[in-house]
């Protein structure tokens, strides 16, 4: 039910962080799998850490917002096809409305949803012949709530979710499903000294019923699973992984 033999994979974004957790577990599950990121010596890094654990993975290198078309023929060299899309690419600008102007605005929503809207676009001749395509995108539960002063990243990824739901309406078929994980607090390298600060752990023991942040390996059966044949019949949700924080009053 989660088996991916045969099927291939990209993940945007998936030299570090969540999208190589969720990398490596595609290729676990059988999967061939390309990870992209702008920098091709960082991508063939992290290829060459995971063969020592005995993950293949092979390289897509390109800026998804100019890119596309390079990834994904990076992306299918090897097996000619595309079955899986997971869209883990997302970049923050965490300044306040009274240091961000429009322009800083629209460019990271730029990068964060309308380069989403042309991966997922550009990718679509491929899944539409996939006889199983799934498209993930990643948002976060800033796409369900605020914090206060980060109005571009909330507004990029509230409108990914949007567009989750869109697509899923739009293309939604037995052959062909969109959905979204929405990751909660992971400590992943961008969060390294945020996990580290023992102030913060007292807000998160307030805050997260499990008072942990996520490991960056919990995000990666999400992906697996929406990827995967147990997932054929969900189409347009935001899985949410977050240790029960959206949740909580
Ligand atoms: N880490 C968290 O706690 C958390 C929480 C909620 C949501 N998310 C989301 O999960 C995703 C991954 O998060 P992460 O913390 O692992 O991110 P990260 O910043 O560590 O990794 C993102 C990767 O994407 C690459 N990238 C950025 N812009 C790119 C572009 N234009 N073209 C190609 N590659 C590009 C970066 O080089 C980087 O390798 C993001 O979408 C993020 O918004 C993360
Ligand atoms: O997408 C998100 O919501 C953010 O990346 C956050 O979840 C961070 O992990 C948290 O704000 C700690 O910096």
């Amino acid at each position: 039910m989660f088996d991916l033999s045969g099927k291939t994979a990209l993940v945007t974004g998936g030299g570090r962080g969540l999208g190589l957790e969720m990398a490596k577990a595609l290729a676990k599950a059988g999967a061939s799998v390309a990870i992209n990121g702008r920098g091709r010596s960082a991508l063939e890094a992290a290829r060459d850490r995971v063969e020592s654990e005995g993950i293949m993975l092979e390289v897509a290198p390109g800026d998804i917002a100019t890119d596309a078309a390079e990834i994904l023929a990076a992306a299918t060299r090897s097996t000619g096809r595309l079955d899986i899309l997971i869209h883990a690419v997302g970049e923050r600008d965490r300044r306040g409305t009274d240091d961000m102007d429009a322009a800083g605005f629209a460019a990271l929503i730029n990068t964060d949803l309308t380069a989403a809207y042309g991966m997922a676009r550009a990718a679509l001749p491929y899944l539409r012949r996939s006889n199983a395509g799934r498209l993930i995108f990643v948002t976060s539960i800033a796409a369900f709530a605020a914090r206060s002063g980060d109005p571009a990243y909330t507004a990029a990824k509230g409108g990914l979710g949007a567009l989750t739901r869109s697509l899923a309406v739009e293309l939604g078929s037995d052959s062909l499903t969109v959905n979204a994980i929405a990751p909660g607090w992971f400590a992943t390298e961008t969060n390294a000294a945020l996990a580290a600060d023992p102030v913060l752990q007292q807000f998160i023991d307030v805050r997260i019923p499990l008072k942990r942040w996520g490991r960056p390996e919990e995000i990666a059966p999400a992906a697996v699973f929406l990827a995967s044949p147990a997932s054929s019949f969900v189409n347009g949700i935001t899985l949410t992984v977050d240790g029960g924080m959206t949740v909580q009053m």
